[in-house]
């Protein structure tokens, strides 16, 4: 039966949602009555595939490339083991590739069974405070999964249907999820996804030139060596500041640009005349801390 494939930033809560998922479909599965649609559900198992359950450690997991494809390769093979027509399989773990998101979706779809994405949004500055808490990664370990970590995208069918999560959201879109996967109602996701997924195209394209000319801004500022260090970047009112001491690598600039866009997807959107400043409020407050 379906195959739910959790992501999320390191230490982002899916372990959490994974349990409160597996609690969920139990319960449901136990209301079942013998009639109905969803009586077909009664005899699954639930599986919850992860670190602890595969005896992966995330201290070695993620050291190298070689150590990361051998966790992963224990991964696939739990899964290719456990789904079948009987079985519920939750795959907590990062998740971050999107090529491997698509290696997940095809064992599912060639023993023809539903899939789902589940995303944990979560800001870095949280995950890392949690991370920190329980230890579970190395500090070093976990910046790089953060640059490396690739979204879900619910245009492409291996992250589609995608539900998103947040840590304020006390319950899961359970009814959705169980339509989607269960009973394989083709529903749109629920509101509360809706509006957290961009779907515009046109505010996505015009949000990315916009923090696009705020980056170049910099650049050039940075090369005509301004020494007050402040900016008036295009379609802001707020001055943008740059570190007095050092100058400011175009990596980083891509990387908070990747974070505030993530950021903007999970909260209500930014009204488009207000994005500008936005992004120079969040560097101003990222680039001097
Ligand atoms: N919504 C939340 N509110 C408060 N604390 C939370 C929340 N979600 C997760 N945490 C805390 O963050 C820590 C990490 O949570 P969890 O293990 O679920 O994350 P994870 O994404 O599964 O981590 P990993 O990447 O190691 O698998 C735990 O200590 C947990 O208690």
């Amino acid at each position: 039966m379906p195959l739910v494939i959790l992501s999320g930033l390191p230490s982002s809560g899916k372990t959490r949602r994974a349990q409160e998922l597996k609690q969920f479909f139990e319960t449901r599965i136990a209301a079942q009555s013998p009639d109905g649609t969803a009586s077909k559900a009664k005899d699954y198992r639930i599986h919850i595939i992860n670190d602890e359950s595969l005896n992966l450690n995330k201290h070695v997991s993620y050291n190298t490339a070689a150590d990361e494809k051998k966790a992963r390769g224990a991964l696939m093979s739990a899964v290719e083991r456990l789904l079948s027509k009987d079985d519920i399989v939750i795959v907590d773990s990062l998740n971050y590739i999107k090529g491997f998101r698509y290696q997940l979706y095809c064992v599912a779809r060639a023993i023809g069974t539903p899939h789902c994405v589940m995303f944990c949004g979560c800001l870095p500055d949280m995950a890392r405070a949690w991370n920190k808490a329980t230890g579970a990664y190395p500090e070093k370990i976990f910046e790089e999964l953060v640059v490396r970590f690739e979204e879900p995208d619910s245009r492409t069918k291996w992250d589609s249907p995608l539900f998103v999560v947040v840590p304020e959201d006390t319950k899961l879109p359970e009814d959705e999820i169980w339509d989607a996967v269960i009973l394989k109602k083709a529903k749109p996701p629920n509101l509360s996804t809706v509006v957290k997924v961009v779907k515009e195209t046109n505010y996505l394209y015009e949000f990315d030139q916009t923090t696009q000319n705020v980056i170049q801004a910099i650049l050039d500022a940075q090369k005509s060596g301004d020494p007050t260090k402040q900016i008036k970047a295009p379609l802001s009112n707020i001055p943008l500041q740059l570190p007095p001491t050092r100058v400011v690598t175009l990596s980083e600039l891509r990387r908070l640009r990747r974070q505030f866009t993530s950021i903007n997807k999970m909260h209500t959107l930014l009204d488009m005349n207000r994005v500008a400043e936005g992004f120079v409020e969040y560097l101003n407050q990222n680039l001097n801390s």
